[in-house]
């Protein structure tokens, strides 16, 4: 279901969006920073790339609604299950409450179904009921590829399929379709992210195509630009 703006107010936008962290050298600066912006532009979840943050961001976003979004086998998602599923329940044991995990792209290169459905089932048990989302990397992957990873993330019940860690390139605009109409139906919904190529603005072209999440480190930017956005009638309407 794509993105009605009619209906929305710049608050409700706000909601459209993780504001992720994710550089290497990220300090706990950074990371409360981070978090007040995120608090304040009233995204869905700060997101950091590893479960070693969790403790600073429950501090930071207590009390609001905001989740607070653990990065799993980030980025190369080539860790054992039994690792990956560890560091979910670490993340969530510490209070995460959203995990992004990486799904291993050879298995899916190979064929090698039965272990991704293995992960992905160890994956979903770990997490323990917060939300899953799982990391397809479709940058990497074929239209038949990105077609399974979609079933294989559905069958397991797993709550987003995520196209991109954002280290790679984004989704094209027609694996975004790909993506929502394999997904179309069903419980498992859409997280797009990687969209800072060619501008980051392009967050709402993929909204309107059918991802009901975007996921990045501009989302204040990307918010702030949604009245120029409107202006030029890449946004139709939205209620001040
Ligand atoms: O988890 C991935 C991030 O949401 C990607 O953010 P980025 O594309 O702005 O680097």
């Amino acid at each position: 279901m794509s993105v009605d703006f009619t209906k929305m107010t710049k608050k409700d936008v706000g909601k459209l969006f993780d504001y992720a962290s994710l550089a290497k050298d990220l300090t706990e600066e950074q990371v409360r920073n981070g978090c007040k912006e995120a608090i304040k532009y009233n995204c869905k979840a700060f997101c950091y790339s590893s479960s070693y943050w969790t403790p600073v961001v429950k501090e930071e976003l207590e009390g609001t609604d905001l989740l607070i979004g653990a990065g799993i086998g980030f980025p190369l998602g080539q860790q054992t299950s039994a690792v990956k599923a560890f560091e979910a329940e670490e993340a969530v044991k510490m209070g995460a409450t959203v995990l992004d995990n990486c799904m291993n792209v050879g298995n899916m290169k190979e064929k090698k179904y039965d272990a991704i459905k293995a992960e992905f089932k160890d994956y979903v048990s770990a997490a323990g009921g917060v939300l899953t989302k799982m990391i397809i990397e479709c940058c990497m992957l074929t239209d038949e590829e990105i077609k399974i990873a979609c079933e294989l993330c559905v069958e397991a019940g797993i709550d987003y399929v995520k196209s991109s860690t954002g280290h790679y390139a984004g989704p094209t605009m027609e694996q975004t379709v790909l993506m929502r109409d394999c997904l179309k139906g069903t419980k498992t919904k859409l997280k797009v992210s990687g969209v800072k190529a060619p501008k980051p603005q392009n967050a709402y072209a993929y909204l309107m195509a059918g991802a009901e999440l975007i996921g990045t480190q501009d989302a204040p930017m990307i918010i702030d630009s949604l009245d120029l956005m409107r202006e030029v009638g890449i946004v139709p309407k939205y209620q001040g």
